[in-house]
């Protein structure tokens, strides 16, 4: 299922891409007046080959929830039952990201993937367990190849079976104490920052279990074999990568995103876990980023880390840090008005306007 859905990604379309940069120049704006609004209609017009592009809407919001074995290293002050109690939360509709759905118009679907617990049956939550938690990734790989892929391929069939039920914008949306360690250890890993540049406080830590944890995803960089920016270009030293020191839930988000380009439906990034999760799909396959667009940018340092290497320009930036989708869905807006411009707003010659003369 990965290998077909990798071939299936396309790289963006040039002609579309210039058809609606030079459509965008004949609306009745000054040039350029929109600035990134313009340039993010743009890239969604060569990530769907059409000029306008569809407009991403409506919308899902898949969580992809699951626990760490270095939750026990002492790296964040929650309780690992919170990632469950948040799960319910959710179900319930009660966390920030259901607000900030509700606000967006946002369907919300959770996915289990990996809480070290068992969860009862609910309407908006999909069962694709892979282990209770991952291992400890200070000590060793945090997963197997195999299941790395098996989490893959779980976000491959929920980014498909949402695209099936009528979605044409994807966002991600993360929940998981202690996915912020697994997530600097990635970035640090495909973008070859040391630890203490792209380690945060996360939810939010004092100064010593911050020094621990910048000295944990050290640690798991050096016992998995992963120190130095040795990492090669090949899929299946990525694939390894990700196994080491990431988590259920960043791969299963590389395969929504994966799944997402694959469809050619945009996917909408949220923060660092996202962040991390897409440089191991843009590992994978570059193009796929072609389809991508950063929601937001995270108060988290290893997301600035991640946005560069990935070359993605975040939409707002209100310094949120909590994950879950959120700072995608209040992106979500920003990015319909991008493209409704490009449907809606009549060009010089439509309205009669007199154009500034060049
Ligand atoms: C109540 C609560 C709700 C959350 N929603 C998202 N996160 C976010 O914080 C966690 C990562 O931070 P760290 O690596 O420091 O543990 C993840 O679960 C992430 O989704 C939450 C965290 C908490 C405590
Ligand atoms: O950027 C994020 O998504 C984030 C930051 C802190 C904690 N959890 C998530």
């Amino acid at each position: 299922m990965l290998a077909e859905t990798l071939a299936a990604i396309r790289a963006a379309d040039p002609v579309a891409i210039a058809e609606a940069r030079a459509f965008q120049d004949r609306l009745t704006k000054p040039r350029g007046s929109l600035g990134v609004l313009e340039d993010v209609a743009v890239r969604l017009a060569g990530a769907a080959g059409a000029c306008p592009p569809p407009l991403p809407a409506p919308a899902a919001l898949a969580i992809f929830a699951a626990d760490h074995g270095v939750h026990a290293a002492g790296v964040t002050p929650w309780p690992q039952e919170v990632t469950v109690q948040m799960v319910a939360n959710f179900l319930a509709g009660g966390a920030v990201a259901n607000a900030f759905a509700a606000q967006a118009g946002v369907p919300v679907t959770v996915v289990d993937v990996g809480v070290a617990a068992d969860l009862p049956d609910a309407p908006a939550l999909v069962k694709r367990k892979v282990g209770y938690g991952t291992a400890d990734l200070s000590r060793g790989p945090a997963m197997t190849v195999d299941q790395a892929v098996r989490a893959m391929e779980a976000g491959i069939t929920v980014a498909r079976d949402l695209v099936a039920g009528g979605a044409r914008c994807l966002i991600t949306g993360d929940m998981g104490i202690a996915n912020t360690t697994a997530s600097a250890a990635l970035i640090s890993v495909f973008t070859g920052a040391d630890p203490a540049e792209v380690t945060g406080r996360g939810t939010g830590i004092d100064d010593e279990t911050y020094e621990r944890k910048v000295g944990i995803v050290r640690e798991a960089l050096r016992v998995n074999g992963l120190d130095g920016g040795t990492l090669g270009s090949s899929a299946s030293e990525a694939l390894r990568a990700l196994a080491a020191v990431g988590g259920f839930e960043h791969a299963a988000l590389a395969g929504f995103i994966l799944g997402g380009a694959a469809a050619r439906v945009p996917v909408l990034l949220d923060g660092v876990i996202a962040g991390a999760s897409a440089l191991v799909a843009a590992a994978l396959d570059p193009s796929a980023l072609d389809h991508c667009v950063a929601g937001h940018r995270s108060a988290e340092p290893g997301h600035a880390a991640a946005l560069a290497r990935l070359g993605l320009r975040p939409l707002v930036d209100l310094e949120l840090r909590l994950g879950e989708g959120t700072g995608a869905l209040l992106a979500h807006p920003v990015l319909c008005a991008a493209v409704r411009v490009m449907h809606e707003v009549a060009t010089f010659d439509s309205a009669g306007v007199t154009e500034k003369p060049v």
